[in-house]
């Protein structure tokens, strides 16, 4: 049967790009405005699924993603990953093409625009950031407003789609810049078909609330992990929105939820009076 994949559109954000590159052609996608559309699309069964851009390498978290997740759309679980290189390059209209220089704004998603600091921070150091809903928002504004003096960061696809004329190419500060992109859905097992022999991880993860104001509670926490030799790869603490000083934390554990050790540690945790939420265990898939 086709599923349906919502990602943050429009046409050729690097969302839109992660959802071509990894599905086969089983998959029907579907654009929305932002992110938090495309979730609620899951959630309201007008979609199977929804990639959303999770953690870019050069940026951290996407914390619009996170958040949504953790306290606006708890029945969705992460049930795969997408770990896609990301390349960023300067266009602008075609008309402006030879004039490039002389731009007086520049427009892109915030993350984007993040990851080409230096490059801006070096190049146009007196005009304004401007934030789009996403890359590809930004590119179709600019290809729509040819009287608006604005150049654009965004990926190849974008530039062809919305004819823009490439300035400059691979702008991205650092040439590790890779983002990861989490597949979420209702139901743990909705099956999904994609393109074979990428290489693959297995993760869990897991959000979990300490006890307030108990000293070495974190300490304890990452004790439950260590000693059944459970590796993380990842700990985060975002605010629980509660109250300064109150978070909560997401970790990653690189192997699959099993029978004894993951369950193990989540007891242990609850027996040290934490919450603990499984938020996914899924396969992480990275696109070279
Ligand atoms: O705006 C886009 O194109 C997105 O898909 C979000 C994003 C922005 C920058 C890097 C990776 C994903």
């Amino acid at each position: 049967m086709i599923k349906k994949v919502g990602f943050l559109g429009p046409k050729a954000t690097f969302t839109h790009l992660a959802v071509q590159t990894f599905f086969n052609g089983e998959t029907e996608s579907v654009a929305y405005l932002t992110i938090p559309q495309s979730m609620d699309a899951v959630a309201n069964g007008e979609v199977d699924l929804a990639v959303v851009p999770i953690e870019n390498a050069l940026e951290g978290s996407v914390n619009l993603t996170v958040d949504y997740l953790v306290h606006e759309q708890q029945e969705l679980s992460i049930i795969g990953e997408i770990i896609v290189p990301i390349q960023q390059h300067l266009m602008v209209h075609p008309s402006r093409k030879d004039k490039w220089q002389e731009v007086t704004r520049v427009y892109s998603h915030s993350h984007a625009i993040a990851q080409c600091h230096k490059f801006l921070h070096k190049t146009f150091s007196n005009i304004p950031y401007e934030y789009a809903t996403s890359t590809g928002a930004a590119a179709k504004y600019v290809s729509e407003h040819q009287n608006e003096n604005i150049a654009v960061i965004a990926n190849e696809l974008a530039a062809k789609e919305y004819g823009l004329s490439i300035v400059k190419h691979h702008i991205h500060d650092y040439h590790y810049n890779h983002t990861r992109f989490a597949i979420v859905s209702k139901s743990n097992d909705v099956k999904f078909t994609y393109n074979q022999e990428l290489p693959i991880k297995e993760k869990t993860t897991l959000m979990v609330t300490l006890p307030s104001d108990q000293s070495g509670a974190l300490h304890q926490v990452l004790s439950a992990f260590t000693w059944r030799k459970l590796n993380l790869s990842k700990i985060e603490s975002r605010p629980m929105k509660t109250g300064l000083g109150n978070y909560f934390f997401i970790i990653d554990i690189d192997r699959l939820y099993d029978e004894i050790l993951i369950p193990g540690a989540i007891a242990e945790l609850e027996a040290l009076g934490c919450s603990v939420k499984l938020l996914g265990s899924y396969q992480a898939f990275t696109i070279s």
